[in-house]
């Protein structure tokens, strides 16, 4: 996952877009970027690293224009190399910066494409170059010296002609503004909103809203699948539908896991939705284990609290904070590799014995993916003298790669892939594992009735991948160029190229 963000302002946007990536911090960890526009010249800071180390204040002041983009990476593809940092810039048409949240599952034959056809060069392994070309050829296409709004819209309906996947996007011009455009499945989130000035109305588009909301913007709506919303240099909003068929179905792990919950997407509060997964999941206990003798719920810090505490209310059970996090210590999913994984989990996590000692304990965690978190805390809570351990997790067993911005490429990394619930449990050393059904998980984020999203991608828990072109073939060779000790050998070797001149 990556967070992105962009503003047009009425004054020096550096420090709100600055902000806005702290907020976004939690969808990637891996490296930071900010490019502002000044009217005349871009002026860029990206590496890798969290938002707090990549920008000092040598570089805050040189970001200096009214509007900007920013993003924070996750990386999908390509390898862990600062010149893949997001934002990304190509200087025709017009110089474009783009920054990009999601995977495109055609990016090796638009490479090619982008090369043969359109004459371009892509100087990396990231699939964001290979879109944001794309889209630069499209743009040129119209052949023009100044564009409007309905350029950038006849040039986002090539990008959703040609690409595929997932792709929540937010884009520059220079002089001319900034636009936010969704792929036509609306997989990955993105929300535009707008804050009153003295000087006038300041514009955002972000990917979750509580960017919006901490730095008091008001939220407008979420971009739709397939829309582009465009904010003009003189702050003006045009909106438009840019895709034939758009069908809303967004990836469903944005609210198990991905996004922080005091966000609001696609009309659902995720905080709600992760309250609704613990009641269902107190509801399949109550269901398959009537005559359970748990004697106390602890939520395995941070995402699983607050599925846990509803858990634990609906079964009538004791709740208790058993692990302490270390606030210093970031999210370990996203890490880059499994060693670093297993030793965050130790790090960042600690029992409190009393709260184990003797008794029966159901640990849960919003999702079990590599069982890198829970085989450690299963142990944790055995050596703080737990009597029985339980484990049960908000969503359904993760048994299938995720190909849409979730670095999930390899199947056989999964535990839960090719196993039965049963043998999870051994694998997990746990004395009974309960995963939430997958229907359950549907209706909680759902919201029955109100919601305006009638499908998910849930294709990590069923294997249907909503945009219908990802074949086991695809699949496999994912697996093989992005499994754990093939990403390990490419940051090896990890080349210096050609970039954009870096406020270093
Ligand atoms: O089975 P695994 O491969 O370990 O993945 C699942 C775990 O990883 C995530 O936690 P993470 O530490 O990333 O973040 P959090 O603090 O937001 O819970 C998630 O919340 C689970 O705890
Ligand atoms: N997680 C993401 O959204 C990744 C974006 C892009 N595919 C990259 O690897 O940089
Ligand atoms: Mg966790």
């Amino acid at each position: 996952m990556c967070g992105i963000v962009g503003i047009v302002g009425k004054r020096p946007v550096n420090q709100f877009l600055y902000d806005a990536l702290l907020v976004l911090q939690h969808r990637g960890q891996d490296a930071a970027g900010i490019v502002t526009s000044d009217g005349e010249k871009l002026h860029m800071r990206k590496d890798n690293g969290l938002t707090r180390d990549v920008f000092r204040t040598r570089h805050m002041i040189q970001l200096r224009g009214h509007m900007g983009v920013g993003h924070v990476r996750y990386p999908t593809a390509g390898a862990s190399s600062s010149a893949e940092a997001q934002p990304f810039y190509v200087n025709s048409p017009y110089g474009i910066v783009l920054a990009h949240n999601g995977n495109l599952t055609n990016a090796d034959e638009l490479k090619r494409e982008v090369f043969v056809d359109d004459l371009r060069h892509i100087n990396t392994e990231s699939d964001s170059e290979i879109l944001l070309n794309v889209f630069a050829h499209e743009l040129q296409l119209q052949n023009k010296l100044r564009i409007d709004e309905q350029d950038i819209f006849r040039a986002v309906e090539g990008v959703h002609r040609r690409c595929r996947g997932g792709y929540a996007a937010v884009a520059m011009i220079p002089g001319f503004g900034i636009f936010g455009f969704r792929d036509p499945h609306g997989i990955r989130p993105i929300v535009y909103g707008k804050r009153e000035t003295d000087a006038g109305t300041e514009y955002m588009i972000a990917s979750e809203s509580v960017a919006l909301d901490t730095l008091g913007f008001k939220l407008i709506a979420d971009v739709a699948p397939g829309e582009c919303v465009l904010v003009d240099a003189n702050g003006e909003l045009h909106t438009r539908q840019c895709a034939p068929q758009p069908v809303l179905s967004p990836c469903i792990f944005e609210f198990v896991y991905f996004a922080r919950p005091d966000s609001i997407i696609d009309n659902i509060s995720v905080h709600k939705a992760r309250s609704r997964m613990g009641k269902k999941l107190a509801a399949k206990i109550k269901r398959v284990w009537p005559d359970h003798d748990i004697d106390v719920v602890i939520p395995v810090p941070d995402t699983s609290r607050t599925a846990a505490l509803q858990l634990a209310n609906q079964l009538g059970v004791p709740y208790a904070e058993g692990f302490i996090k270390n606030r210093y210590i970031g999210r370990t999913f996203i890490m880059p590799g499994q060693t670093i994984r297993k030793k965050s989990v130790r790090q960042k996590l600690n029992a409190i014995d009393l709260e184990f000692r003797k008794k029966n304990v159901l640990l849960v965690d919003d999702s079990i993916v590599r069982g890198t978190t829970s085989q450690q805390i299963i142990q944790m809570a055995r050596d703080a003298g737990a009597r029985r351990v339980y484990f049960a997790s908000a969503a359904p067993p993760v048994r299938y790669p995720n190909v849409y911005g979730i670095d999930m490429p390899a199947a056989s990394e999964l535990i839960a892939h090719n196993r039965t619930e049963r043998q999870i449990e051994r694998a997990l050393g746990t004395d009974k594992l309960i995963f939430q059904d997958l229907q359950d998980l549907i209706n909680a984020v759902q919201k029955k009735g109100k919601s305006l999203v009638d499908r998910f991608d849930t294709s990590v828990f069923d294997a249907v991948y909503v945009t219908g072109d990802v074949t086991p073939d695809y699949l496999s060779s994912l697996e093989q160029t992005r499994n754990d000790s093939a990403k390990q050998q490419r940051s090896r070797h990890n080349e210096t190229v050609l970039e954009m001149h870096n406020n270093a």
